[in-house]
């Protein structure tokens, strides 16, 4: 069975802790919005996806609780409450995208006389409730996709090998992964040669949650630590790295976990491809290029301890940059639910 992150139920929230991942397995009570942007923040769930369905899942959870009667005063809370949840963490789009959507919804509710306050709460629940379901398929659509993708550009039909960053899994979505699921599909196709993972430092989601879900999944996989990329490449054959998704912009340049641009220079050089595996959520085609995307700073504590010993001397000035932008040109394809696009075919989803 595959980890579960969220653990929903109509007016009840729980989120698996990831801050205590891999040595406790602990879940805590998610009991509206106020304690939805604190687990976001904190990054006890992380991971764009999960971000955005644990935050509105958590205006479900007070929705449901609230007796309010007055539509019109329950759209403007609503409102307020989803920009709240999107300024907990900036850079990943699916949030964001995610509560204008709803807010969409709130509005037409509301603004539309046959429907009665029950009936608005029961939708607008409906809808969000609806989304737990709608991303464990499509990142089972990337999955697919994306296998087939790296099948078809490999050489021959051997097995496969594939460099990972970050955490992608069941505990970044509503499961199944979106680049850790292009890994899991390709372990059910039998051509799955090797898994290796990035440490991912600072906050280390690549020793702590990918190595542990692929541990967990029985996948055959090994631990590097973040330089060792491009003597991996050099000393190993990698038929392809995969990785997630933070924002994508309209031309390609994607926002992801900090380091993924120093190994999609080091894939180009060694001429591996480099795949970003995306659900549509975490595309933002307002944004023309990645310029503009807003790269959130943590606090310079995640780098300068390891759980609570400090390994940084003290003293010493620091940046912590939690995402960074990939080019476009240097990435292979776009794996979403979709299909696969070229960076520059961006446009083409729409009419799919
Ligand atoms: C399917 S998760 C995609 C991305 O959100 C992931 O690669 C990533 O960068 C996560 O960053 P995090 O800071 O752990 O939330």
């Amino acid at each position: 069975m595959s980890l579960e992150s969220i653990r929903y139920s109509r007016g009840s929230l729980d989120i698996l802790d990831q801050l205590l991942l891999p040595l406790q397995t602990r879940y805590v009570k998610v009991e509206g919005v106020e304690d939805g942007w604190k687990v976001i923040n904190k990054m006890q769930v992380r991971g764009a996806p999960a971000i955005a369905i644990v935050g509105c899942l958590s205006l479900a959870v007070e929705l449901e609780k609230d007796n309010n009667s007055d539509k019109k005063v329950m759209r403007q809370e609503i409102e307020g409450k989803l920009n709240y949840l999107v300024s907990a963490r900036p850079t990943a789009v699916n949030i964001k995208l995610a509560a204008d959507e709803l807010i969409n919804l709130a509005n037409s509710l509301s603004a539309d006389e046959t429907v009665t306050p029950e009936e608005f709460k029961e939708r607008f629940i409906s809808r969000i409730e609806g989304m737990l379901i709608k991303d464990i398929e499509d990142n089972k659509a990337i999955g697919r996709y994306g296998c087939e993708a790296i099948l078809k550009n490999s050489e021959g039909d051997g097995p496969v090998r594939i460099l990972t960053h970050c955490n992608t899994g069941s505990l970044a979505t509503a499961g199944y992964g979106t680049a850790l699921g292009v890994i899991r599909s390709l372990q059910e196709s039998k051509r799955l040669d090797h898994v290796y993972c990035t440490e991912t430092r600072p906050y280390n989601q690549g020793a702590r949650l990918t190595a542990y879900e692929l541990v967990h999944e029985k996948i055959p996989s090994t631990l590097i630590v973040d330089s060792v990329v491009s003597a991996l490449m050099n000393s190993r054959r990698i038929t392809a790295v995969v990785v997630g998704a933070d924002r994508v912009a309209a031309n390609g340049d994607t926002a992801n976990k900090i380091g993924t641009y120093q190994i999609a220079i080091a894939a180009k050089h060694h001429g591996v491809p480099f795949y970003v595996a995306a659900p549509l959520t975490s595309i933002d085609m307002s944004l023309t290029s990645g310029e503009r995307i807003k790269i959130e700073e943590r606090p310079e504590r995640e780098m300068t301890h390891v759980g609570v010993h400090r390994i940084a001397a003290p003293g010493i000035n620091c940046w912590n940059p939690s995402f960074d932008v990939t080019p476009a040109a240097l990435i292979t394809g776009i794996i979403t639910e979709k299909g696969v696009f070229a960076p520059d075919k961006l446009s083409e989803i729409e009419s799919k």
